[in-house]
This record gives structure tokens, sequence and C-alpha cells, in this order.
């Protein structure tokens, strides 16, 4: 028997932010530069005020905030710790939160990870969580059922914005298809019907071009698409039309680094985001 999903899915919430809010995500990415360039110590004290300070400028007004989990891990538990503050305040706050911890494993692990991620009571329970294909879209399953149980969201690679990806993420089968086609293919099952778009999305790069046209794989999900690669990795606002075409109106590009070398001011920070999401939005909608 399949159960009732506990509150309105995650592909629903994130629409309506994204109309309310603007489609911006701001991805909390606290390199040991940008702390240092914040003047904070690359320390467990500096990540929490850098964190602390992100989530305080702009949980209250952009649509969703994407903790890059790496950044914070690498501090041990007690960095963990500034993830899991950082990920309730965000949400109390009013932002969407999608974790960016790229998990993928066999399915059994994969429940733990899910778990981990988009179960009601977990530490670091989130909106959505970033997910790996590679070990066969099949092992993910646990972490759609979880995320269609607690109305959460579940982010697959695609085609992703750094160069290297091409050489997995093009290879094709034996069908003919291109890798990241046959994992399009299968987000766009799993949100057949589902209004105003599906929970399960894809993350392509803002960076690739006409990649996605010539590969020939068409980005239609129904689901939304996360776009990271604006800013920092060079890709700019005007280059999403060329990548996402008629998908554009389910793009949620993301920007870290862009945003973030404005701080520490809450100030700074606010403009950044708001100049960005009024600039993406104009060649979004
Ligand atoms: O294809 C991908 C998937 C994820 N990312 C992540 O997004 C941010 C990008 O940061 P910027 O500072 O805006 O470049 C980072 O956390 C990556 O791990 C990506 O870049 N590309």
């Amino acid at each position: 028997m399949s159960r009732a999903p506990a509150r309105e899915p995650f592909g629903a919430r994130l629409r309506a932010a994204m109309d309310a809010r603007g489609p911006l995500c701001v991805g909390i990415d606290p390199h040991p530069s940008l702390l240092a360039s914040w003047g904070l110590a690359d320390d467990v004290g500096g990540l929490e005020t850098f964190t602390r300070t992100v989530v305080e400028a702009l949980a209250d007004r952009v649509a969703v905030l994407k903790p890059q989990s790496a950044f914070f891990e690498r501090f041990g538990s007690r960095g963990v710790a500034v993830l899991e503050r950082a990920v309730a305040e965000a949400r109390g706050a009013g932002a969407l939160v999608i974790t960016d911890a790229k998990r993928g494993d066999i399915g059994s692990t994969m429940a733990a990870y899910a778990a981990a991620y988009l179960e009601k009571g977990s530490p670091l329970f989130s909106d959505a969580v970033t997910v790996s294909p590679y070990l066969g879209l099949g092992a993910l399953r646990p972490a759609l059922e979880t995320a269609r149980d607690n109305g959460c969201g579940v982010f697959v690679l695609a085609l992703t914005s750094n160069p290297e990806g091409a050489e997995v993420q093009h290879a094709r089968g034996e069908d003919g298809r291109a890798v990241a086609a046959a994992v399009l293919e299968q987000l766009r099952a799993e949100n057949a019907g589902a209004e105003p778009f599906g929970s399960f999305g894809a993350v392509v790069g803002a960076t690739l071009g006409d990649v996605p046209e010539r590969l020939g794989a068409p980005l239609a999900i129904n689901g939304p698409l996360l776009a990271p690669g604006i800013g920092a990795q060079g890709a700019a606002a005007e280059d999403l039309p060329r990548v996402f075409g008629t998908a554009a109106s389910h793009v949620l590009p993301s920007v870290s680094r862009g945003v973030l070398r404005h701080g520490p001011g809450v100030e700074a920070l606010r403009a950044a985001a708001a100049t960005q999401a009024e600039e993406l939005a104009r060649f979004l909608s």
C-alpha cells in the first residue's frame, strides 16, 4: 500500500517559492579563500560565522539555499553540526534547502542516505538532496521513495557543469542513448502527471551551451533543472536560453561564489543576490 505524502510535494513548494521570491538558489560554499576574504579563520568558528551570516542575510528572501556538504564535512563532526543548524535555521526562515551532498550507493546503503537527508526528524533533514546516478538509476529508488513519502525532492546529476563530466555523461549505451539522456528520461517518467511540476530534478550545468541539444537529451522532464556554473565557473545569465531552450521556466539557477564574494556585509550579500535574481529572471521568462 502506498503511503500518502505528509505535506505538499517538493515540486509544488519549489514552484511556489520560485514564483514568490524569484528563480535563484544561492549556494553556501565556505571555501577557505572566502573565509580568508571575509577576515575569518579557517576553523569551525570561521565556518559558523560565515554560515550564520549567509543564512541571516538570505534565508528570508531567496527561494533556495544550497549548502555544499563538503565544506562542512572537512571540519568533521563539529562542521557537520554547523551544517545541521544552518539547514534548520534556513528552513525556519522560509528558504527551501537543497543539501548538495551528491550521494550515491547500492540501494540498501542509499536507503540510509535517504534517511539522513529526507526523513523527517533526522538532524540533516532537508527539502531536497543531490544524488549521483552512477551506481545505476535503480539504486536511487530508496531516495525517490523516501522523498515522495516526506514531501521532499531529489536532484540527480545529469549533465554537470564541469568539463570532465562529459566522458561519462556523453557516453552512449547499447541503445545509442547518451547516459545523460537516459537519466533525464527516467526523471521524466518519475515526474509524469505531476503539477505544477514534479519533485525529481536534474542537475544540468549552465556552462553547457548547446550540449543537451547536440546529445539528443531533451531537458523537459516536468521537473526542476538545477543549473550551477553561473559566475565563478564562467556562465552568465544570458547563456541560459541557449542551454535550456523551452525548458527555461523550470530552471533553478544556482550561484555560490558569485554572491558569497560580496560578503561579509549582510546588506552587500542581499544586494548581490537581488541583482543576480533580477538578471536571471530576465533571461528565464
Ligand atoms: O554540475 C555541478 C553540480 C554541482 N555543482 C556545485 O555547485 C556549486 C557551484 O559553486 P560556484 O561557486 O557557483 O561555482 C558547488 O557547490 C559545486 O559543487 C557544480 O558546480 N556543478
